[in-house]
């Protein structure tokens, strides 16, 4: 519990995007296991470090072999490792960094309150919701894990013994299955251009 303790400030967000020449944002990719968010969160940081934005990604498998190596895939496991990172991303954004989330991220109150948490501090927080269908991403099954799922071996998995709530108002949709990642990659560099989060 947050009792005894001080927060510390100090130079202003204003002050820090004169500085650092950019503001921050945070992408939040969420989807199936398999539905591309990999793929699209390392396509889109090259294309916006090339373009000169400050960008980094915070990846779903990767933090859970650091930060989040503490947690499995229960329901109460899942909303622990989303709590934790939508507070990491905040960090990150408030530094002016454009950070690209990229987790299945199933559930609507844990992306809400993610959302919540940026925006509580008017930092923008946008939902890109990278679908495919299940038959999809099950076709795909890059790491063979839907097929350890249907035979029982990995219980819980998003999709098959898990719930995924798809979100139902997005700013970006992503139908990620019958065009290739890089038009995903493309739609979401037109968003940020036609928002004016980069020029
Ligand atoms: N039970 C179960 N369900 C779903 N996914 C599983 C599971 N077990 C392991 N994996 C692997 O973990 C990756 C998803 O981790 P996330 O942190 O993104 O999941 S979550 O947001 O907490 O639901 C996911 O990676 P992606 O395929 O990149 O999504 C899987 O490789
Ligand atoms: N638009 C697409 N068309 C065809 N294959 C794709 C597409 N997007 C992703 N893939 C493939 O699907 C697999 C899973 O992609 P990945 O980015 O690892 O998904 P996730 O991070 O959501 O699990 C990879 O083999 C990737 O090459």
């Amino acid at each position: 519990m947050a009792t005894n303790i001080t927060w510390h400030g100090n130079i202003t967000h204003e002050e820090r995007k004169v500085l650092a020449k950019q503001s921050g944002l945070t992408i939040w990719l969420t989807g199936l296991s398999g539905s591309g968010k990999s793929s699209i969160a390392c396509l889109l940081e090259e294309h916006l470090l090339k373009r000169g934005y400050n960008s980094y990604r915070l990846d779903g498998d990767n933090i859970r072999f650091g930060l989040n190596s503490d947690l499995g895939f229960s329901d109460d496991d899942r909303n622990e490792n989303i709590r934790r990172i939508s507070y990491v991303s905040k960090l990150f954004n408030d530094s002016c960094t454009f950070i690209i989330v990229s987790f299945i991220s199933p559930f609507k109150k844990e992306r809400e309150n993610a959302r919540k948490i940026h925006e509580a501090d008017n930092l923008p927080f946008i939902e890109a919701y990278v679908d495919a269908p299940l038959e999809v991403v099950e076709a795909r099954d890059p790491k063979g894990l839907y097929k350890k799922a249907r035979q029982g071996i990995i219980k819980e998995f998003t999709g098959i013994s898990s719930p995924y709530e798809a979100p139902e108002d997005p700013e970006i949709h992503l139908k990620n299955y019958d065009s290739p990642i890089e038009k995903s990659v493309e739609q979401i560099v037109k968003y940020l251009e036609e928002n004016n989060y980069i020029k």
